[in-house]
């Protein structure tokens, strides 16, 4: 059984929910990319002051934050942190980026 032979009912139902995935799915890429606008700014920031690209303090500390809020969201606070760990690796990796070209702002070196 495919699910183009389903029952009418149920391809409604079928669809109506995943109207609400996509939904879903186009506010998580519209947050995340607001994220990543918000870290480039930080990584520049960093830059600019000699900062190094990762800070494992604020990292334990939003890993707590958001376990907490995943619990009572109901949702596996094993997979919020495996999340948020791979979207901080990215964010260290635009940094270590950032942190090998020019700082913005200042003007291109004369040699
Ligand atoms: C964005 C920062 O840089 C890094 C990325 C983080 C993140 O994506 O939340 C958190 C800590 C840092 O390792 C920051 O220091 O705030």
């Amino acid at each position: 059984m495919t699910t183009s032979d389903i029952d009418e009912s149920v391809r409604a139902e079928l669809n109506r929910l995943r109207e609400s995935i996509d939904n879903i799915d186009a506010a998580v890429v519209h947050m995340l990319a607001e994220r990543f606008k918000c870290t480039q700014q930080v990584g520049h920031l960093k830059a600019n002051h000699k900062l190094p690209p990762a800070d494992p303090t604020r990292e334990t500390e939003q890993i707590a934050r958001l376990r907490r809020l995943a619990e009572n969201a109901k949702l596996d606070p094993a997979f919020a942190e495996k999340l948020l760990n791979f979207i901080i690796a990215e964010v260290i990796r635009h940094h270590e980026r950032i942190a090998g070209d020019p700082p913005t702002g200042d003007a291109p070196s004369e040699n």
